[in-house]
């Protein structure tokens, strides 16, 4: 299966572009990726960015693909299923745990719903950890002309599996870390910058 990347958002609340920030002299999200890629289930890893970040992430050597519509990760994944079906995460994931990933992809394909994703008992959702395919295409396209941009509504209409989290090995959850904030680069030991 494609491992897709999403790589199109503008790194508000971090400042700058979080993405390219090095962690142990390497770009976050070639943290993502190396992890996404040691999976067995994934084939191929994709990025897809917007415009303005493609020219500079084509440089790590995997496809780009871009993303036009640019209205959150909705957008990401549609742009990505133009490929084929796909694992989607965020691009600021840098625990990812390969052996989840591989969890998911063969509920996925064993499910043959439209869309595999994490839940929580309490009902929350992890949709940039999860499995998509191409007949969600329709659902989204539905979605975007009715200007509804929440992932989470899309999914809610879909055919879907949902793995429930607190029964999967407790270390797997390490797997949705994500670098939001400065504040969180503590959390992988790194001493948060001075400035
Ligand atoms: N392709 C694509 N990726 C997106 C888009 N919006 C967000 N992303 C990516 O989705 C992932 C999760 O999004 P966020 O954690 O909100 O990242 P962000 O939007 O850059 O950060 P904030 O501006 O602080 O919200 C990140 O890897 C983003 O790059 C989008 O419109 N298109
Ligand atoms: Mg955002």
């Amino acid at each position: 299966m494609i491992g897709a990347v999403l790589a199109g958002g503008r790194s508000k609340r971090f400042g700058g572009n979080k993405l390219l920030y090095r962690i142990d002299g390497k770009p976050l999200i070639l943290h993502t990726i190396e992890r996404l890629e040691s999976a067995n289930e994934i084939e191929e890893v994709v990025i897809v960015a917007s415009p303005e970040n493609a020219e500079k992430l084509k440089t790590f050597g995997y496809q780009v693909l871009v993303d036009e519509l640019l209205v959150g990760p909705i957008g990401g994944i549609y742009t990505a299923l133009g490929l084929g079906d796909a694992f989607v995460t965020a691009g600021d994931m840098p625990r990812i745990v390969p052996e989840f990933v591989d969890y998911i992809i063969k509920y996925f394909h064993k499910s043959r719903k439209a869309v595999c994703v994490p839940r929580w008992i309490n009902g929350h959702i992890e949709p940039l950890h999860a499995a998509y395919s191409m007949g969600f295409l329709d659902i989204i396209e539905e979605q975007l002309a009715l200007e509804e941009y929440m992932i989470k509504r899309a999914i809610e209409k879909a055919n879907v599996c949902y793995l429930t989290i607190e029964k999967v090995p407790f270390e797997w959850r390490e797997s949705f870390f994500n670098v939001n904030r400065k504040d969180d680069l503590r959390k992988l030991g790194i001493p948060e910058p001075l400035v």
